[in-house]
C-alpha cells in the first residue's frame, strides 16, 4: 500500500474520529442537563408532594409528574447506552472497507465496516455501516469480483472493486491491507494466533463466509449447525444473537432471548461478547438450572456433571449396572412412546390428582378434581382440560375466599374489634388474603408435582419397561430391576439425569402450552448432549420460538447418548421449516493438533484445519505418580516462559482431578482446580474434568491420565480433550499402559518422550 493511500486513509479516520469526538461531547452535555432536570424533578416532587388528605387535582398533578420524571430517566438510560457505543467507537471505529459499484454505476463507493453505524449529523452522510447491515454482508460473503446484497425490494447487484481490513486502536491505524478473496488467512492467522484471554471475544472482523450464512439465517425457524471443534460454533451462537437483535429491533430484545449452555463456566467464559458488540446479554441457562426451575423445589435433580462424575468413576457394581441399562432404556426413541401412551391412560382415568390440604383441612379434594377432570372436562386435550381445571379451581377458592372474608368481618363486628366499618373490612380482607394467597401457593404445588406423581405412578406399574427392554437390548429381567431403582429414586425425591427430561416431557403434556410466551428465540450450544426427549421439552416449553442448535455429534461426551435426532430435526419440529448448516474449518487449533486429534476418531479426516503451524502434540510417558507431577510442572513452567497463561491438565473425571490435586498444587502454586460448583473461568492454570472444560479453550492442554482412556465409548471424550488446545498439546500414559485410542494415531503425528 503506498504513502498516498496511507495518507488518505489516515485523513478519513482523522474525519471519522472528529466527528465521533463531536457527537460523544453533545451526548455528555445533554446527558448532563438531563441528570441536573432529573434531581431538580426529584427535589421538586418531594418537596411539593401533596399531603395525605390532598386534593384529587394534586394527587393527578403528582402522577404526571412521575411519568415525566420515568421518561427523563428512560431517556438518561438510552443517552448511556449510546455515549458507550460512542466511546467502543472512539477506541476502534470500524475494521473493514468495502468498495463497492452498483450495476450501472461507474465509480464505486466505499463502504466502511464497524461494530455500530455513524453518520455525520451535518452532511447526513453515511461514515460507518454497522457489520450486520444487508451492504455489509458482501464483506464476509465475496472476493473480489461480481457480488451483491439482499436490498429491501430484492437483490442488489453490482462488483466487489477492493476489500480492505484494518486494525485500528485508540483511534490509530495498527495496520491494514487490502486482500481479494475471503477474509485474509493472513488476518485470521493473526487473530488466531493469539494467547486465550480471560473471556472469549467476538469474532465480527473475519466471519469466515459459511459461519456467516450461519449468523444471517432468518429464512428458517430451525437451524442446525453442526461443525467440529473449534469451527466457531459458539462464537456463531453469539454473532447470530447480535445479528437478530438488529435485523428485529422492534420485536425482539435481549429478553426474548434464551441460550442454554452446558454449564456456568462456560457462561461466564462467554458473557463479554454481546456487550463488546453493544448488544445487553440475553438470558443464559443450563437445562438443569431449567428443570429446576420448572420441576419446583423439593426434588434433587441430577446434573450433567455429577451424572457424567457418576458414568466415569462411580462404582462398577449392580446398581451402576442397572443404571446403564436404565440410560439405554431412557434415551431410546421408543421411551417416547411409552410416556404418550402413560399421558393418554392418564386422559381415561387413574390422573393422580391429590387433595390441597391447609392447615390440616382439604380446601379442594383429589375426589373433586378427578370428577371435573373426568366428567364436564373430559371432551378436551389433556393441557386444556388441566388449563381449565386450574381456572375452575381458581374460582372456587376466589368465592371461598369471599365467603371468608365476610364471615371473619361478622365476627370482627361482633367481637371486641374496635374500628370503623372501613377498618374491619379492610382488616378482615388483608387477614383472609394473606391466607389464601398460601392455599394458592398450595395448589400451585399441587399442579407442578403432577408431572413427577405421574412419573412414579408410571414407575409403579410392574412390566411398564418390558416393550423397551428389547429394542434397547435390555433383558426382560433388568428392566424390572431398573423399573425398581427409577421408582425408588423417584419416592426419594431424586431425579436422576437420564429421568429429567421425560420428567419435564410429562409436565409439559400436562401443562404445556401457557409457558414462556415471552422467549421468541431459543438458541441451544453443545446440542450434541442433548436427546431427543431433550429437545421434545424445548420445543412444548418455548412454543413461540425459533431455534438454533449448534453441536458437534464427535463431542458427544455422554457415552450413550447419541444426538441422532439433529440429523432429523424434521421429526423433532414437525410443520416448521428447517435447514442445517455443516461447516468443514477448525480455526481454535494448530494444524499439528487438529491432524492429531483428528486421528482419535474414525471419520475424524473431513476436519479442516486453518493453516496455522505449530508444535507437534507431545506424548510422554511416565512411571509413576512422582514422575507425572514432575513432568507437569516442569512443562507448565516451560509452557509459561513462552507466553502461554492458560493451561489446563484435563483429565478424565473429577475423582482424578481430587486425586492429583494436592501432589500438583504442590509443585505448582497458584494451580486451580475447577469443578462443577464453580461459576468463573479462570485463564490461569488449571485442573479440570474433560467435561467440564468443553466448550473452552486454553492455550495448552496437558492431558494427564490418557492411560485412563480405555473404552471405545471414550473416544470422543478424549478427542474433546485434545481439542480444547490452541497452541501446545502434551498427553501423559502410564509406562506399560498405553492407551489403546491413540493406536491410530500415525507415529509421526507427534513426539515421544520418556520420563521416569
Ligand atoms: N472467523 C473467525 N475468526 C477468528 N477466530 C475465530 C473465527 N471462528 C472461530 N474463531 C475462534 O476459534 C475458537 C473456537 O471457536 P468456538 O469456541 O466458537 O468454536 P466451537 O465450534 O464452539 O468449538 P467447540 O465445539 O470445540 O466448543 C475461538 O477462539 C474463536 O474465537
Amino acid at each position: 500500500m503506498d504513502e498516498r493511500e496511507w495518507h488518505e486513509e489516515r485523513a478519513r479516520l482523522a474525519k471519522v474520529m472528529a466527528e465521533l469526538r463531536r457527537q460523544r461531547d453533545a451526548l455528555l452535555a445533554s446527558r448532563e442537563q438531563r441528570a441536573k432536570a432529573i434531581v431538580s424533578d426529584r427535589r421538586e416532587m418531594w418537596e411539593e408532594a401533596p399531603h395525605a388528605a390532598a386534593e384529587f387535582d394534586e394527587v393527578v398533578e403528582m402522577a404526571q409528574h412521575v411519568v415525566q420524571l420515568a421518561d427523563r430517566e428512560r431517556d438518561y438510560r438510552i443517552l448511556g447506552d449510546l455515549l458507550r457505543r460512542l466511546e467502543r467507537m472512539l477506541h476502534s471505529p470500524y475494521f473493514a472497507r468495502i468498495d463497492f459499484r452498483f450495476e450501472g454505476d461507474t465509480a464505486a463507493e466505499p463502504v466502511y465496516i464497524g461494530i455500530s453505524s455513524l453518520t455525520a449529523e451535518e452532511t447526513g452522510e453515511r461514515l460507518i455501516y454497522d457489520w450486520r447491515a444487508p451492504i455489509a454482508s458482501m464483506y464476509y460473503d465475496y472476493g473480489i469480483g461480481p457480488a451483491e446484497f439482499a436490498g429491501p425490494a430484492g437483490p442488489v447487484r453490482g462488483e466487489l472493486v477492493r476489500k480492505r481490513q484494518y486494525k485500528i486502536t485508540d483511534g490509530r491505524i495498527e495496520w491494514m491491507f487490502d486482500s481479494d478473496v475471503g477474509i485474509g488467512d493472513d488476518i485470521l492467522q493473526w487473530m488466531l494466533g493469539r494467547n486465550v484471554d480471560e473471556k472469549m471475544s467476538s469474532i465480527v472482523a473475519s466471519i469466515q463466509r459459511e459461519q456467516n450464512q450461519a449468523i444471517r439465517d432468518d429464512a428458517h425457524d430451525v437451524l442446525v449447525v453442526e461443525g467440529p471443534a473449534g469451527s466457531g460454533k459458539t462464537s456463531i451462537a453469539l454473532q447470530r444473537i447480535a445479528y437478530l437483535l438488529y435485523r428485529h429491533r422492534r420485536s425482539l430484545t435481549s429478553q426474548n432471548v434464551m441460550l442454554f449452555a452446558p454449564n456456568r463456566i462456560l457462561h461466564d467464559y462467554i458473557s463479554n461478547v454481546l456487550p463488546e458488540l453493544g448488544e445487553e446479554n440475553v438470558q443464559q441457562m443450563t437445562f438443569h438450572e431449567y428443570a429446576v426451575q420448572r420441576l419446583g423445589g423439593g426434588l434433587e435433580v441430577e446434573d450433567m456433571a455429577h451424572h457424567l462424575e457418576y458414568l466415569l468413576a462411580g462404582r462398577r457394581d449392580e446398581a451402576y449396572a442397572t443404571r446403564l441399562d436404565g440410560i439405554r432404556m431412557k434415551f431410546s426413541p421408543a421411551y417416547l412412546s411409552l410416556l404418550d401412551a402413560w399421558v393418554t391412560a392418564c386422559e381415561q382415568a387413574g390422573m393422580p390428582f391429590a387433595n390441597v390440604v391447609y392447615q390440616g383441612s382439604t380446601v379442594v379434594s383429589a375426589a373433586e378434581l378427578a370428577q371435573w377432570f373426568y366428567g364436564k372436562l373430559a371432551h378436551l386435550p389433556i393441557h386444556h382440560r388441566m388449563a381449565k381445571l386450574r381456572e375452575a379451581v381458581q374460582e372456587k377458592l376466589a368465592r371461598l375466599e369471599e365467603q371468608k372474608r365476610r364471615q371473619y368481618e361478622r365476627r370482627l363486628q361482633r367481637g371486641q374489634y374496635a374500628g370503623s366499618d372501613e377498618e374491619i373490612r379492610r382488616e378482615a380482607e388483608e387477614v383472609v388474603s394473606r391466607h389464601f394467597r398460601r392455599i394458592r401457593l398450595e395448589v400451585r404445588r399441587m399442579f407442578v408435582s403432577l408431572g413427577p406423581r405421574l412419573y412414579e405412578q408410571m414407575y409403579a406399574q410392574a412390566g411398564i419397561l418390558a416393550p423397551l427392554a428389547a429394542e434397547a437390548g435390555v433383558a426382560p429381567e433388568r428392566a424390572e430391576a431398573v423399573r425398581a431403582q427409577t421408582l425408588a429414586a423417584i419416592r426419594a425425591g431424586r431425579v436422576p439425569f437420564e429421568d429429567v427430561a421425560p420428567l419435564l416431557y410429562l409436565s409439559a403434556r400436562l401443562h404445556g402450552t401457557a409457558v414462556n410466551n415471552r422467549i421468541l428465540h431459543v438458541l441451544v450450544d453443545e446440542a450434541q448432549d442433548y436427546t431427543r426427549l431433550h429437545a421434545e421439552v424445548l420445543r412444548r416449553m418455548f412454543p413461540r420460538a425459533r431455534f438454533t442448535f449448534l453441536g458437534d455429534p464427535r463431542q458427544a461426551i455422554h457415552p450413550l447418548v447419541t444426538a441422532d435426532w439433529l440429523n432429523d430435526i424434521g421429526q423433532v419440529f414437525t410443520g416448521t421449516s428447517h435447514t442445517t448448516l455443516h461447516l468443514r474449518r477448525s480455526y481454535r487449533s494448530t494444524q499439528e493438533i487438529v491432524e492429531f486429534a483428528r486421528h482419535i476418531l474414525p471419520g475424524g479426516r473431513e476436519i479442516d484445519p486453518v493453516r496455522r503451524g505449530g508444535e507437534k502434540p507431545r506424548l510422554v510417558r511416565v512411571a509413576d505418580e512422582d514422575a507425572l507431577v514432575r513432568a507437569l510442572a516442569d512443562e507448565v513452567a516451560h509452557l509459561q516462559g513462552d507466553g502461554m497463561r492458560a493451561i489446563a491438565v484435563v483429565m478424565r473425571t473429577d475423582a482424578g482431578c481430587a486425586g492429583l490435586y494436592d501432589a500438583l498444587a504442590a509443585a505448582l502454586p497458584g494451580l486451580r482446580r475447577l469443578t462443577a460448583e464453580d461459576a468463573a473461568f479462570h485463564a490461569g492454570v488449571v485442573l479440570v474434568p474433560v467435561y467440564l472444560a468443553k466448550g473452552l479453550e486454553f492455550d495448552a492442554v496437558l492431558v494427564a491420565d490418557a492411560s485412563d482412556y480405555q473404552e471405545e465409548a471414550e473416544r470422543r471424550l478424549l478427542y474433546t480433550a485434545c481439542t480444547r488446545a490452541l497452541h501446545r498439546l502434551r498427553l501423559y500414559e502410564w509406562q506399560g499402559a498405553p492407551c489403546p485410542l491413540l493406536a491410530q494415531v500415525p507415529a509421526d503425528l507427534y513426539e515421544a518422550d520418556v520420563r521416569v
